[in-house]
């Protein structure tokens, strides 16, 4: 058959369309509406490689990458992804120097691992277990903040058997358990504890600062995970980290601290991207730090990826009011299908060698097959990653299933967190909401499920005869890779139907 990878196949059937003749409609297609029509097969699933980029100088293993959202990207999702081979973007809403603080703490390590301990000092009294936040210990220094000298750990357990809830911490604290270096990978923290028949033992930054406490538990935990990727490493050698700054005047700011933290690229995180406001800022950006990585956004046209292209940008962020907590398209009546969007957007964009992002509406497997056949680079997903172990916050029971607060950065609750509202300042303007407040189910650690989920993405791929993106974005131009429409009845037939009940469970 010759060479089926590439454009060299010169037999075309008049069967099924090919992207650019589908997408000429008038029709705003998302990825439900559409399916790929099966190519050939001459190399096995494993065969696909699906490392690529996130930005114009930044590589990835792995095309998955954690939305800037409070209910998703902190420390623990940002040294989790990164070790999968993929990337997280820590949210800002938070002050500048938490924000750093958070991306100098997922760069400090090579364990996929971050708990967030709580910081207390020996007279504290601990009021309830939500003191602890999400981690299982919490760290008892001198003077009760994270620089000062450890004099003990506590764990929800000793707190739980304690009678007198008022009395402190150094009446039932135990002793620090001994350090390591905070870069020790995994293989070293599981030798020192072996070595040292140890239990606990916390990872300390050079100046003697304690970062987090690990256990034999997380370490059996993480070593039972599939292997996936290499991980993603910046051109300082530590654990790739992004972060996402708005496009007022003090991000400016923002922007100089995330720097001092190590931060690899920078998203510009907004609903519409082709702004003044965004623009003045990638050329402030890229101008002032030349060497970072600048990814803009959002866009869903090519008009507005063009203006963001001559800015200056090194990725593209895409998609409007797709998102799974998204009320964009219905409260401005403004955005586009995701596919069409991706597809419209990666035209553009490969011209000019830059990366795009397909931002939200990913619910499985087969909705990254199509965004990253569709010609992006990588996908960004919230709700897919938010019921995992690695997000920020707590599981709670909800009619009596696990979940995990999901919310959208534009919901009235986002704006409005505590003093770090991102609209501070703007007190006296009317707010109103673009996204919902939820929950997701527990989907325990992503350590396990994305590489499942990569697995089945390369599944796809080689459905389509295609060992790696770049070839997939080829056979899609080049019109070798035909796809449809599906009707209503198409889709109800894709799905699963007929049965009286049915158990799904993917692996
Ligand atoms: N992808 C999507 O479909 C959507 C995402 N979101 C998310 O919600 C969050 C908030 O998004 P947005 O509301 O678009 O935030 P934004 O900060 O970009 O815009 C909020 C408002 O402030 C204005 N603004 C921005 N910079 C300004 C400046 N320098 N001077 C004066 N006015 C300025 C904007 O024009 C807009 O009216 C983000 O995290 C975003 O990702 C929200 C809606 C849709
Ligand atoms: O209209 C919106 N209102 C919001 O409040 C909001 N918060 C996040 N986002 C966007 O949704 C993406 C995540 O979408 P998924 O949950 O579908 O992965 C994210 O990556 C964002 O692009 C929002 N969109
Ligand atoms: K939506």
């Amino acid at each position: 058959m010759g060479d089926m990878n590439g454009a060299s196949v010169v037999v075309k059937f008049d069967d099924g369309f090919p992207a650019s003749r589908l997408f000429a409609s008038k029709f705003s297609y998302t990825f439900d509406d559409l399916i790929f029509l099966p190519h050939y097969i001459d190399f096995p699933a494993d065969g696909v490689d699906l490392s690529t980029r996130i930005s114009r100088n930044l590589s990835l293993s792995t095309p998955c990458v954690a939305s800037p959202m409070d209910t998703v990207s902190e420390a623990s999702m940002a040294v989790a992804m990164a070790s999968l081979g993929g990337a997280a973007i820590v949210h800002c809403n938070a002050t500048p120097d938490h924000q750093a603080a958070i991306v100098r703490s997922a760069k400090s390590r090579r364990i996929p691992f971050a708990s967030d301990p709580a910081f207390f000092a020996p007279s504290d009294a601990v009021s309830s277990t939500a003191d602890f936040g999400s981690a299982s210990f919490a760290i008892v220094t001198e003077s009760g903040s994270r620089k000062s000298k450890p004099v003990g750990v506590v764990s929800r357990s000793d707190w739980e058997a304690v009678a007198d809830k008022a009395s402190p911490v150094s009446d039932y604290m135990r002793l620090p358990p001994a350090s390591v270096p905070s870069n020790y990978d995994l293989e070293q923290v599981a030798g020192f504890l072996a070595g040292e028949e140890l239990e606990l033992v916390t990872l300390a930054e050079e100046e003697g600062e304690v970062i987090d406490l690990v256990s034999t538990e997380d370490v059996e935990r993480i070593r039972g995970f599939p292997k996936l990727g290499v991980p993603s490493l910046g051109p300082d050698g530590k654990f790739l980290v992004g972060a996402a700054i708005g496009t007022r005047e003090e991000d400016k700011e923002r922007l100089a601290h995330l720097v001092g933290a190590g931060v690899n690229v920078v998203v510009v995180d907004s609903s519409q991207g082709n702004s003044k406001y965004q623009i003045d800022l990638i050329k402030y950006a890229k101008n002032n730090y030349p060497g970072l990585d600048v990814i803009g956004g959002n866009v869903v046209t090519m008009a507005q990826a063009h203006n963001l292209i001559m800015a200056g940008v090194d990725g593209l962020r895409v998609g409007m009011g797709s998102g799974s907590i998204c009320t964009t398209q219905e409260v401005c009546a403004v955005g586009r299908g995701q596919a069409k969007a991706v597809y419209k957007v990666a035209t553009l964009a490969k011209d000019y060698d830059v990366p795009v992002i397909a931002d939200g509406g990913i619910s499985f497997s087969g909705h990254i097959v199509k965004a990253l056949v569709l010609g992006a680079s990588t996908v960004m997903m919230g709700s897919f990653l938010a019921g995992s172990y690695e997000a920020p916050g707590i599981y709670e029971y909800q009619n009596g299933r696990r979940v995990k607060k999901y919310r959208g950065m534009g919901s009235l609750e986002a704006m409005t967190k505590g003093s770090d509202a991102r609209y501070l300042g703007d007190n006296l303007k009317l707010k109103v909401a673009q996204g919902v407040v939820g929950a997701v189910a527990d989907k325990g650690s992503v350590l396990k499920f994305i590489p499942y989920t990569m697995q089945a993405v390369k599944q796809g791929l080689q459905d389509l005869g295609a060992t790696s993106l770049p070839i997939a974005h080829n056979l899609l131009r080049s019109e070798v890779l035909r796809l449809e429409v599906r009707t209503g009845a198409a889709q109800v037939e894709g799905g699963i139907h007929g049965l009286v009940s049915y158990e799904k469970k993917a692996f």
